[in-house]
Parts: C-alpha cells; structure tokens; sequence
C-alpha cells in the first residue's frame, strides 16, 4: 500500500480546473517534494487529500483510507503543518503541543515532542514572543501528536532564514529516518533538492512531471556548462570543440571559453581536448543544471535568461548541500 494514491483526481471551482486529472502516487518511507508555482493546484490537492475540499471527480486514498469516505480517519492518521499556521500567542509551547496530543485522542509526552523540535528550552515560554522559525517548529510538533506515519507540510520553509529553513530540513530528515512518509509541497526549489527522494511538479492543476530529481534532470536534458579561464585562446580551439560529440554551445570572452554540453558524461572528454589544445588551463568552473533552471523549464517552457540567475541557483543549491552535511 502506499502513503498517497489518487486516480484522475480533479477539483473545478467554476470556470477553473484547478486540480485536473491528477495521478499521484507516493510510496511509504519516501520524501516526496510537491512543487508548482502560485495556483498551480498544490493546496487544492493538499485539501482534497486531508478531506477538506470534495473531490469534483476521480478518487484516492491515504494511508489506505478513502479520500471522499473516510476523511476523518486520515485527518487522524497524518500530521499536518498548514501553511498558515498561527499560534495562541498567550499559550506556552508545551500547552500547544498537549492540545494537539488531545485532540488526537494520543499519549505523546509533550515534552518528547517539542525535543524533537528543538524547543524543550522554551517549553514553558508563551509562544507569542516565539521567531516564525521557532513558530513553525511549534507547529511542527503539534503535527507529530500521535506518531503519524504521514506527515503533509505546506510550505515549512516559507518566511524561514537560511538556518531556520536549514533546522527545518535537519528535523524532517530525522523524522523521515524514524520512518515517517513526508510529503511537502513547496516553491523553493533548492529546499526541494536538498531533502526530497521524489518530486512531482504541478503547473495549471496537472502533473507535469514526476521522478527522482537526478531522473528529471537526466530526461529534461538538463544540460552542463564548463567555463575554462586559460591563459590563451588559441584560434583553433573553438572550431575543434564545435565539432565534438555532444558539444552544444561555445562562447569565448577574452581568456574564458564557456561550452555547454548535452549531458554530464561529456564533460571529461571536453576538459581533455582543452587541455590537449596546448593551452594552459587556470580555471574550470563548472555549472550543472540545478533545479531551479528545471522548475523554469517546465513550468514557464523557457530556460532562465540570465546566466548570472543560473549561476545564483548552481551556487545556492551547493551551499545548502554543504551547510546540510
Ligand atoms: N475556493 C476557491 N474558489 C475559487 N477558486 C479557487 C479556490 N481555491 C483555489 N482556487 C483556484 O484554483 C487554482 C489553484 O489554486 P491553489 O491554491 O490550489 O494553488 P497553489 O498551487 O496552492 O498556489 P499557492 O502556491 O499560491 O498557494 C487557482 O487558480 C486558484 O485561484
């Protein structure tokens, strides 16, 4: 069985089919990232799985539950973080968290769970005063009341700097390795590959596309640019490249030569011709294709126009890769 399923899942709201013909499919013990930009369908979806907006057509279940029948059960089965999470700024932590656990009907030591938020320091603090990272861990928490075996996030970065996001990802790794399915939905693309195993990518109420990250990459052809810094362009060195397998882009600037190739393998046989030619090589920068320029690709059919918002992306998806480690 797994955690999520539907078949031509639709919902219309009037004129507009803002989930249409969806068919999802998330495994158990997986981090599924559910990605699409503003009104793609992501919370439409979100609110037909937990049973709060009725299906216009088609059907699904979660955790082996009927989405349109037995709603109440999933919605005591699976933890959810709302995207518009606010708290009883007058309560404590710990006296959200126990109302959470209550109405679950659960037993959960309160304490237990904001530890596995990082909020046991401040259990008996009033969470009015609390940062929206600190927020949305609380929130976080609450979700965990009853050891769900799915947990569906909207948006749990979102408003958070890059250490509260990185703390984000830190807790929802360890409760993925404690073997709770996540599903979250997102826009921030590099929040996305740095946690997920899967994503599925929505654009106008449908699925666009749905793999492992390296997979739609690989099926997008994602393409790599190798940008040399030597220490003379000898003339013949474009032409020679031109005419390489695989070779799909050239530009020279002064002493950077920049080559854009199909696909990854290609890269070691470029780096070798150049270094061949007889020029020396004092630097080679290379950009694979992150996310982000995939996200762009698909969901507006055009690659980013600016190489520097490429670069910005390849960068920023490596910092978080690193930070995380
Ligand atoms: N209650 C509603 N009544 C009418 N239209 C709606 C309603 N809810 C959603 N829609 C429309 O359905 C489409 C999908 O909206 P939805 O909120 O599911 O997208 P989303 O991907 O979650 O976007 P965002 O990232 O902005 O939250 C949009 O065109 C939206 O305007």
């Amino acid at each position: 069985m797994d955690a999520i399923e539907t078949n031509s899942l639709g919902r219309r709201f009037g004129d507009v089919n803002a989930v249409e013909s969806l068919d999802l499919t998330v495994q158990k013990g997986e981090i599924y990232g559910f990605l699409g930009p503003n009104g793609a369908g992501k919370s439409t979806t979100i609110n037909m799985l937990l049973g709060f907006t009725p299906p216009s057509s088609g059907s699904g279940t979660v955790l082996g539950y009927d989405l349109e029948h037995e709603s109440v059960a999933i919605r005591q089965s699976v933890g959810v973080l709302p995207e518009d999470f606010g708290v009883y700024g007058r309560l404590t932590a710990r006296k959200h968290v126990r109302f959470a656990i209550e109405t679950k009907g659960a037993d959960d030591d309160p304490d237990d769970l904001l530890g596995r938020v990082e909020l046991a320091d401040v259990a008996d603090r009033t969470a009015g005063g609390f940062s929206t990272g600190m927020k949305q861990r609380l929130a976080l928490a609450m979700a965990l009341a009853g050891n769900p075996d799915l947990l569906i996030l909207d948006e749990p970065s979102s408003g958070l700097d890059p250490n509260g996001a990185r703390e984000m990802r830190a807790i929802i790794r360890e409760e993925n390795e404690r073997g709770t399915t996540v599903f979250f939905s997102s826009h921030v693309m590099e929040q996305v590959e740095a946690i997920c195993d899967r994503v599925g990518i929505m654009r106008d109420g449908r699925l666009i596309a749905e793999d492992a990250i390296d997979s739609l990459k690989d099926r997008f052809d994602a393409d790599s640019r190798l940008v040399f810094t030597l220490d003379t362009v000898a003339d013949d060195i474009v032409p020679a490249l031109e005419t390489m397998n695989g070779v799909t882009d050239i530009n020279a600037d002064g002493n950077d030569v920049s080559v854009v190739v199909a696909d990854a393998s290609r890269k070691a046989p470029v780096i070798e011709a150049v270094g061949a030619s007889g020029v020396t090589i004092k630097d080679i920068r290379i950009d694979d294709s992150s996310l982000e320029d995939l996200f762009a690709t698909l969901t507006t059919g055009e690659r980013p126009t600016s190489r520097h918002a490429e670069e910005n992306a390849a960068n920023t998806t490596q910092l978080i890769r690193e930070a995380d480690q």
